[in-house]
């Protein structure tokens, strides 16, 4: 047995000693016990997806389609989980996906998912929509790799501003995302009228930032819809194509990962643009309404780029199957969304790593069912 398996062993004790744990370890269940306990405004647009939420069905549709073929008598009871992705060792091939305005859930937010990532040693990603600053999070007292995502605003100054941040905060990869230079249509939101950004959630690290101030007559404590409304007019999108890559290039010196790719044709163009990783995704089904699970597309890209650099995955990840039907499907890691955060909003920390360690603890007892004793066992041999 490897050490992630051991949750179980906690778990089944509790259960000896008469006691329980108090969340699920269903994780496909945590939206329902979440949706129970948390106001319809913040639940929903957690977990809503853009439209009629088609895409949010495809992405765990797709995984449905495949079905592991487990092997017997291989010796995989004991097995290492461990990897590397863009060089940096991990202990296992997961990664906390960039999601935005946490305190929304709790109020220790960014910092309290941080460090139940850290804890486990493994790398979270922060997003560019965060409740906490660069500054904030890397003082959280964590010795797991660190990433940062970006959304690549028009204003190169507050960009290459912000990129500096990161970099003398630690971060030591860069997730662009290319797939959300606007919102979706998303009616959940719309419908409820829940707009955390209106109030300035999410802005933590624009507004702490000293050239984005140097845009505004007042600053954002004393005039927030200015604030607001000098951000909405640097839009991520303007003029961009894969030639402006190499901004990022010269603001940035190490690993760029760039997120929210699906065809395998823009997967060659990032690669050939100077990217040093992808993530195959489709935010979470939060974008476009009736696109393809993102899960379909992994196979494509792969086979377009994955002899060149790392794919990751995400968009549906619930379970520890989920994780090695995508790992056999070529990916090197997983970022997991939703789920940490629903951890989050159930327990702070606490929730976090609950949701994180069942997460690992599934990976681990299945693979060795499965009969395969690390992730890079795995090929598409064991899926059907
Ligand atoms: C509430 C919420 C906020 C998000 N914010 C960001 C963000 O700021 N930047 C980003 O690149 N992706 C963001 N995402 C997308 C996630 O990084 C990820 O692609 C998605 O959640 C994966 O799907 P899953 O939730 O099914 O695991 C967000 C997702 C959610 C649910
Ligand atoms: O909601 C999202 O999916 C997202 O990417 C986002 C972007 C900005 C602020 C909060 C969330």
């Amino acid at each position: 047995m490897t050490g992630f398996a051991n949750y179980q062993r906690e778990i089944v004790q509790l259960g000896k000693d008469g006691e329980s744990l108090p969340f699920t370890t269903d994780l496909a269940a945590l939206e329902g016990a979440v949706r129970a306990k948390v106001p319809a405004g913040p639940y929903w647009y957690v977990a809503g997806g853009a439209g009629t939420g088609a895409t949010v069905r495809a992405n765990r549709a797709a995984f449905e389609r495949w079905r592991i073929v487990p092997r017997m008598l291989r010796n995989a009871d004991r097995r290492d989980l461990s990897t590397t992705v863009l060089g940096m060792h991990l202990p296992a091939p997961v990664l906390l996906a960039p999601v935005g305005v946490q305190s929304i859930l709790h109020q220790e937010a960014e910092l309290a998912s941080t460090r139940a990532a850290a804890e486990l040693g493994l790398p979270s990603v922060l997003s560019s929509s965060s409740s906490r600053t660069l500054e904030e999070v890397a003082s959280a007292g964590c010795d797991a790799p660190r990433w940062m995502q970006l959304y690549w605003s028009s204003d190169r100054e507050v960009c290459a501003s912000i990129l500096d941040r990161g970099k003398r905060a630690g971060f030591s990869a860069l997730v662009v995302t290319v797939d959300t230079w606007t919102r979706g249509w998303r009616p959940h939101e719309m419908d409820r009228g829940y707009y955390p950004a209106a109030q300035g959630i999410g802005m933590a690290i624009p507004f702490s930032d000293p050239v984005f101030r140097s845009r505004l007559a007042k600053p954002p404590e004393e005039d927030l819809s200015a604030a607001l409304e000098v951000w909405q007019r640097m839009p991520t999108d303007a003029g961009k194509s894969w030639q402006q890559f190499s901004f990022l290039r010269d603001h940035w010196s190490g690993p760029i990962v760039v997120k929210g790719i699906l065809h395998p044709d823009d997967a060659r163009r990032a690669v050939a643009s100077g990217a040093d990783g992808i993530v195959v995704s489709n935010h979470g089904g939060r974008q476009v309404d009736g696109a393809v699970g993102a899960l379909e597309m992994l196979p494509e890209v792969v086979d377009a780029v994955g002899a060149e650099v790392d794919v990751l995955f995400d968009s549906g990840i619930r379970t520890g199957a989920d994780v090695i039907k995508a790992l056999a499907l070529g990916a090197k890691a997983v970022l997991v969304g939703r789920p940490y955060v629903y951890g989050l909003a159930q327990a702070g920390e606490a929730g976090v790593l609950h949701v994180l360690r069942s997460l690992l603890a599934d990976i681990d007892i299945t693979l060795g069912l499965v009969g395969y004793r690390s992730p890079a066992e795995l090929d598409r041999d064991a899926l059907r």
